[in-house]
């Protein structure tokens, strides 16, 4: 029975997410930061839907690039994503399949890939500019996110320049989802279409989401799986219909603030002696401790 298990593990990892044994840090040689992750293992299955969360600075971004390749992490056999390496086979994210929608358009027009663009954009330029593209989904997205190809992109809102970048990280139908609070200055209508849009194509076509968000409405009857962490650790990793506290909470809202509440009273630390702030002189070199006149500068 253990092998059976075992084995199915296996082959659902194959097409899904698999990270085992993962070790990760910043190296800020300065700042001497300990690894972020430290023996990290995560298992996504094909077609769930994942819910990734956990505190401001837990790491769900740094895990996110991970898995979408930004990051060298180990060898070949640590981060797999559809039975490949997320890092070495570049092929994942140049065929499509391995996708991620992160990242702010709001300070620029747009972005190539992690390059910020400048200049008078329309939407349409941008989104017909991508080869390769089935035309129905092309039509069904511009639909789906009430985009006017006839918006320039540097006189739009926030909420619509999302929408352009969100549609244009979705034309290739991927077959791996990784989303970073994208939907963040989405209105309430077109989040929940576009997450309805998700979930059929977890359904339809057995691919794999994983979002990592603070704004938990409507998310306990979208997501099927949930991994919370906490400072690098997978605190937990569950069905969703198995997550007990929400048998008895209201929302998965209630939920996530009390993890996050009982994670600060466990964790709150003494600040750290610094000897420099000690002595006085640790600010000295930032630029805001400069007069309000040459603060100016850096608003
Ligand atoms: N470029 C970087 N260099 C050094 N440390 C970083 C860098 N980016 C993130 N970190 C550190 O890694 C930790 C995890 O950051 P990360 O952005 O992954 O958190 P997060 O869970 O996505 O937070 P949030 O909810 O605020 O988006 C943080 O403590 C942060 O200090």
């Amino acid at each position: 029975m253990a092998i059976e298990q075992k084995q199915q593990e296996n082959e659902d990892s194959s097409n899904g997410i698999r990270v085992q044994g993962m070790q990760f840090s910043y190296n800020d040689i300065q700042q001497q930061q300990p690894p972020l992750f430290v023996d990290f293992n995560l298992q996504v299955s094909p077609g769930s839907r994942c819910l990734l969360v956990g505190a401001n600075g837990s790491g769900k971004t740094t895990l996110l690039k991970i898995l979408a390749g930004k990051h060298m992490v180990g060898g070949k056999d640590v981060v797999r994503v559809l039975n490949c390496s997320a890092f070495h086979d570049t092929q994942l994210v140049c065929s499509g399949d391995l996708a991620y929608l992160g990242g702010s358009w709001s300070k620029n027009v747009g972005c190539a890939g992690d390059i910020p663009l400048q200049g008078d954009f329309s939407a349409e330029h941008m989104i017909f500019g991508v080869e390769g593209v089935d035309p129905e989904r092309r039509d069904k997205l511009i639909e789906l996110l009430d985009i006017d190809l006839q918006w320039r992109m540097h006189k739009v809102s926030d909420g619509q320049r999302r929408r352009v970048q969100i549609c244009l990280g979705l034309l290739h139908p991927y077959k791996v989802l990784l989303l970073d609070e994208v939907t963040v200055d989405l209105d309430v209508v077109t989040r929940m279409d576009l997450l309805e849009f998700f979930k059929e194509e977890c359904e339809q076509r057995e691919a794999t989401v994983v979002y990592a968000t603070h704004i938990f409405d409507g998310l306990e009857t979208w997501a099927t799986h949930l991994a919370y962490i906490q400072e690098g650790e997978l605190r937990r990793a569950e069905k969703i219909s198995d997550v007990n506290e929400l048998k008895s909470s209201i929302n998965l809202l209630s939920v996530v603030e009390s993890w996050l509440r009982a994670e600060t009273k466990l964790e709150k630390k003494k600040p750290v002696q610094n000897t420099s702030h000690a002595q006085g002189n640790s600010f000295t070199n930032s630029p805001f401790s400069s007069s309000s006149r040459h603060m100016a500068y850096y608003r």
